[in-house]
């Protein structure tokens, strides 16, 4: 066998005889010099040693644990260079013991796409390439070339079993991103995933081996196993595409509010709009009229604010339902000579849900019977406390028709947008989101965007949603052709290849080919998307998403019947909240469940419930197609019940209403001895004579039994379809009217 000296070890690892010396005598064999022959022992010891420290990843304190810090087995160029621009190298290569749980460990994801390193930020570079890889490769280059181990066949099976071992048992590092299937983690962590899962138990979560997991669990299994924990974040197309990295303190300006009004019907919202239009418009050179291009821009005291065209919450919250969040105020129309109406309290509250900033406008005060006292009244009761009574409300008396305190009511959106800290930075590519798109016949597909942060140019290429495109021609708010828009300005463009959809974003990118090939990613995850079910909470999946740390607040939108219950159904629901679980009434009023209710649920992903009402058909549709649970109660014990059930886990499995079919009461008869007989004509689905059936009456439940009669003509019928008239009684009840609605349902046991 080929004898091996210290000296000659030395050199192949590049190191010193006098450090491997000195870890011999670490090891507690007899002392040596350079010219000493190794024994195998001896060999070994030192093989392990050292493999270990070329292998060895920079290690990471998991949980505040400091592992042992590899001794650097080889002093290359780079590192005497390092060495010498840092007077404390340990600290280099070892985190600071306060560093948050894992080392964010950027990793660019190569699946999908060839990854064009000099489309990324060198800082991103910096950060995708771990510091000690370069020192590696090398040192794992010199253990191949011309090594004296290469040609000793012993000492290479030695290392290979050596190496093996240390699979076996050394530490790994596992890089876990925010979440991990159990399966996947277990591969990870080269353990079993009944292993994995056993561990998973004691800690109290149940999880199978296609589930995941949450970082934190998943790192705590890792250490568990005796892991060096990396946290993975693995960078898709998009984010490198759009890089929407956050701006530094000094690189931000100022921008002007953008703000939506908002309000009852026919409380002036139009008329309010019109009149700051008018007064306000920011003059053009060519004195350019005022075109349709979803918002505008007016000037207050040389300042700007820029306004949405469209009132109402309906638009606003569609926008948020489609994650954008473009408005900074809302200006909330209550007309002085009706008060707080159903709309102005939903329009509360979603401006509340939305968090954007509140400015009151009492409006019509030229009107006799103006109260804007009573206002003012109306408005503590939804927990707006007006200025003056001492609350933050900031409320201004004013006249749309008359365009009386209009500046005031201005200056006053400008004061809240103080408060408020509005930024942005010029200085990056622009970003923002569609408003409205149309496809225009003779400029093709048009888009009214409002950029929310950078500078939008001609001739940028741009993603929004799923249209790609370069800038042909921008037009601002006056027909004007402006060749850039910065923070809060909205711009009409032109040259996307397709129509976006109102509430997509949009931005602008520098990879075209990147850039389509994201879109088209898009339009296959639409398509997939619409096929598929949606992500928001139901009352069956909720304790799920709790357990899973997704969510900590139970939203719901309460409709009932009539008033006392929307209080006592709200006032019951709030208390069930816990330490775990905050159960929050969003938003609660009077009447059938209807299309705006869904819209707030689904934005604000929040469940609906409804004692003795009914979705119209617009929100049944609607809550169906975007996964909206709506739950529809008789009695208020039975719904405190099931959600207090539902935040424990332990929802019964439970029987659930499938509507049959809805038919229109056309006429109704009395027939002495038998009661009412209703002609009425079936809409959609069919009415069965053994179906249970509710009388719905403006949304409102009426009455809940059973058929007594179902006929065609003079024919007693099992099932009457859509489209087809039929006359019916029902059991027991006889109150039937014209224009009311039967309903009819079976009771369908729901698998859970
Ligand atoms: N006297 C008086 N009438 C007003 C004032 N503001 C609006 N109106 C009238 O109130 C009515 C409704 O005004 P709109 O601006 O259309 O109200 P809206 O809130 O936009 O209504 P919708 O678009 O239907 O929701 C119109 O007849 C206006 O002329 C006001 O300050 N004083």
């Amino acid at each position: 066998m080929t004898k091996v000296r210290v000296h000659e070890l030395a050199k192949e690892l590049d190191s010193n005889s006098k450090e491997i010396i000195g870890l011999m005598a670490g090891f507690g064999f007899p002392t040596r010099n350079h010219m000493s022959a190794l024994e195998q022992e001896e060999l070994d010891v030192l093989f392990e040693r050292l493999t270990q420290a070329y292998d060895k990843k920079v290690p990471v304190p998991v949980f505040g644990k400091q592992p042992e810090a590899p001794k650097p087995a080889k002093k290359g160029k780079k590192d005497k260079q390092a060495a010498e621009s840092n007077p404390n190298p340990a600290q280099e290569s070892t985190p600071a013991a306060d560093e948050p749980i894992g080392r964010k460990v950027r990793h660019v994801d190569t699946r999908q796409t060839v990854v064009e390193l000099n489309k990324i930020d060198d800082e991103v570079i910096e950060e995708l390439v771990p510091t000690n890889v370069s020192d590696d490769s090398v040192k794992k280059q010199k253990l191949k070339k011309g090594s004296k181990f290469r040609d000793n066949n012993q000492m290479k099976n030695k290392a290979k079993a050596q190496k093996e071992e240390k699979v076996n048992k050394g530490p790994i590092t596992v890089k876990i991103p925010d979440e991990i299937a159990v399966g996947e983690l277990s591969e990870r962590l080269e353990v079993p995933a009944t292993e994995v899962i056993k561990k998973l138990m004691m800690l109290g979560v149940m999880a199978s081996i296609s589930q995941s997991v949450d970082f934190d669990t998943a790192s705590l299994i890792a250490e568990d196993f005796g892991a060096i924990v990396e946290r993975e974040i693995i960078l898709t197309d998009e984010d490198i595409l759009f890089n929407d990295f956050e701006d530094a303190p000094e690189q931000l300006e100022d921008r002007s509010p953008v703000v939506v009004v908002m309000g009852h019907v026919d409380h002036g919202k139009t008329s309010l709009l019109d009149a700051i239009r008018s007064t306000n418009v920011i003059e053009t050179e060519a004195g350019g009229i005022t075109q349709h291009i979803g918002a505008y821009r007016v000037r207050v005291n040389e300042r700007k604010i820029t306004f949405l065209d469209t009132p109402g919450h309906e638009a606003f919250t569609a926008m948020r339902a489609r994650g954008a969040q473009v408005t900074d105020i809302a200006i909330l129309v209550v007309a002085a000579d009706d008060g707080i109406m159903p709309q102005t309290v939903e329009a509360i509250n979603h401006a509340k849900a939305a968090n954007v900033g509140i400015v009151v406008a009492i409006n019509k005060i030229d009107k006799e019977g103006a109260n804007p006292d009573r206002i003012k009244q109306e408005l503590t009761e939804h927990g707006l406390i007006p200025e003056d009574w001492g609350g933050d409300t900031i409320c201004v008396e004013i006249s749309a028709k008359k365009r009386m305190n209009i500046e005031d009511l201005l200056e006053m959106v400008l004061l809240v947008a103080d408060m408020r800290d509005l930024k942005a930075n010029p200085n990056r590519k622009a970003k923002g989101t569609v408003i409205e798109a149309k496809l225009d016949k003779g400029r093709g597909p048009v888009a009214s965007v409002l950029v929310q942060n950078g500078t939008l140019k001609i001739g940028d290429t741009v993603v929004a949603g799923t249209a790609f495109g370069h800038i042909r021609a921008m037009l601002d708010d006056k027909g004007k052709k402006i060749k850039k828009a910065g923070p809060s300005v909205p711009v009409e463009i032109l040259g996307l290849d397709e129509v976006p959809e109102g509430g997509d974003e949009f931005y602008v990118v520098d990879d075209e080919r990147m850039a389509k090939n994201v879109v088209e990613k898009r339009k296959q995850k639409a398509k997939e998307e619409r096929i598929g079910s949606h992500n928001v909470v139901t009352l069956d999946d909720f304790f799920d998403k709790v357990k899973e740390g997704q969510i900590k607040d139970l939203n719901i939108v309460i409709k009932a019947d009539v008033n006392g219950s929307v209080e006592a159904v709200k006032q019951s629901l709030e208390k069930l909240s816990n330490e775990e679980v905050r159960v929050n009434v969003i938003h609660s009023g009077v009447g059938a469940i209807r299309e705006s209710d869904v819209m707030l649920a689904y934005a604000s992903n929040a469940i609906i419930v409804g004692f003795n009402v009914r979705p119209d058909m617009g929100a049944a549709a609607s809550a169906e197609s975007q996964g909206v649970d709506i739950r529809l109660y008789r009695v208020i014990y039975t719904a405190i019940e099931e959600i207090e059930a539902a935040m424990k886990g332990m929802l019964e499995p439970t029987f659930r209403e499938q509507v049959t079919g809805h038919a229109e009461i056309r006429q109704t008869f009395k027939v002495s001895g038998v009661g009412t007989i209703a002609g009425c004509y079936v809409t959609d689905g069919t009415i069965t004579r053994n179906t249970q059936v509710r009388l719905v009456r403006d949304g409102i439940v009426v009455h809940e039994g059973e058929l007594a009669s179902l006929k065609r003509f003079k024919d007693d019928v099992k099932e009457v379809a859509s489209g087809y008239e039929c006359g019916l009684s029902i059991e027991k009840f006889n109150d039937i009217k014209e224009g009311d609605v039967v309903e009819g349902f079976n009771m369908v046991e729901v698998e859970r």
